[in-house]
């Protein structure tokens, strides 16, 4: 069995690599990263640690790299022998991803086996995205044996520079839910979990875990902190991080069917994560892609616009728009344009355009700080 994987970065060798390794595959990782490229293919190799007390180690074996940039013609080999395409390369990367995966699916769809596409991105339906992204070149598609399941991956791993390139540190903890729906072919992944309807959970996933970490990230800056390890010492973050999970719970345990109960059981588990002593993980990094974070579907504004709409109390979600505002990683390249928007047509002006808010919920965030 063979995979491409795009996106040979943290999440692709910490976490879908190692998932697919374990399921058997000879993996392919395409990336434009020369020097992660050239290590895959002169170690052929990587090991991934789990970051725990006497956290075991995996070697991750079989697997070769493309580099998008210089070799793109590599990639025809790759596709039409894939049973399985996967990407980590962030949502925004997608269309030039289907462009990469375009030339080459006619031809991989007159042989017969399944293929199977799979957006593992933090974003909601990614691969829907991808797959708008590659009908709008191809027309649509026909084929019976292709699936593009949306899926749900979560599992932190922070930047890291490590001794050997390839390496990589994880957490112990891991969920990737899969839209079973979608799923071509009877061969399943062992390890992910195959859901019916996918929405709950990466709703549940989206604002809880990535919107919790938001809060660390924005609200822990204008503290003056660094790591999430660091933030999460200090109890005005604690209290924040509370107030704006409880107000994502409403919204979680009022559209989806998870009770009061399993999200204070679910939010408990997300809380020892985010207090790994073993991960150190940068704010700039949680707090990365400001505008996409801001972005109306996205882990800030979807619950607040619906708490705001049902008139249920949305104040910490709305402190939280103002944090991420003031974000200050200029080596982002989405922070200097979120600031350049911002002097130009000031916050009220952003969050209307950007960020999609009625002119009122829009004042009443300003009147929050
Ligand atoms: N790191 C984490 O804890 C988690 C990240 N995610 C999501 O996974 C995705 C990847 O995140 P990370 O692995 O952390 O980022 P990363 O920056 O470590 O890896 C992304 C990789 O994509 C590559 N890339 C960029 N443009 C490309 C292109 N055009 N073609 C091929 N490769 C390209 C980069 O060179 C890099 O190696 C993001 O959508 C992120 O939101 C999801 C869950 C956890
Ligand atoms: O990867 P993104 O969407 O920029 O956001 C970072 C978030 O994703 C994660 O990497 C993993 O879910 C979290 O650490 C964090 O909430």
């Amino acid at each position: 069995m063979k995979a491409v994987h795009f996106g040979a970065g943290n999440i692709g060798r910490g976490f879908i690599g190692k998932v697919l390794h374990d399921n058997g595959f000879e993996i392919t990782f395409a990336d434009v990263n020369k020097e992660i490229i050239d290590a895959l293919n002169a170690e052929k190799g990587y090991t991934v640690h789990i970051a725990e007390e006497n956290g075991a180690s995996y070697d991750i074996t079989g697997v070769s790299g493309i580099n998008t940039v210089d070799n793109p013609g590599q990639l025809e080999q790759a596709v039409l022998e894939a049973d399985i395409i996967t990407t980590a390369v962030g949502v925004n990367i997608l269309p030039i991803i289907a462009k990469s995966i375009t030339p080459h699916l006619a031809k991989r769809l007159e042989d017969p086996r399944p293929l199977n596409i799979i957006a593992c991105e933090n974003a909601v339906m990614a691969t829907d995205a991808l797959k708008e992204a590659i009908t709008n070149e191809t027309g649509k598609l026909t084929a019976s044996n292709i699936g593009f399941p949306n899926s749900a991956v979560d599992r932190i791993v922070p930047i890291q520079k490590n001794e050997r390139i390839l390496d990589v540190k994880v957490e112990p903890f891991y969920e990737w839910v899969i839209e079973e729906t979608e799923w071509a072919g009877t061969d399943k992944l062992e390890g992910p979990n195959y859901v019916q309807d996918l929405m709950p959970y990466i709703e549940r996933k989206l604002f809880t875990v990535n919107t919790g970490h938001a809060a660390i990230a924005y609200y822990g800056r204008t503290l003056g902190y660094d790591t999430v390890y660091e933030a999460m010492t200090d109890s005005k973050v604690q209290i924040f991080l509370n107030e704006v999970l409880a107000e994502t719970q409403d919204y979680i345990t009022a559209v989806y069917d998870f009770t009061a109960e399993e999200q204070e059981h679910y939010i408990d588990k997300i809380i020892k994560r985010f207090t790994n002593p073993h991960l150190s993980d940068d704010l700039n990094r949680v707090g990365r892609g400001v505008m996409r974070k801001l972005g109306p579907n996205d882990r800030i504004i979807k619950p607040l616009v619906y708490l705001h709409n049902e008139g249920e109390n949305h104040e910490a979600l709305s402190k939280l728009v103002m944090y991420a505002t003031k974000f200050d990683n200029t080596e982002d390249p989405e922070q200097v344009e979120m600031n350049s928007l911002i002097s130009e047509k000031g916050i009220e002006g952003f969050l209307t355009e950007h960020s999609g808010l009625e002119s009122d919920l829009t004042k009443e965030v300003i009147n929050t700080m």
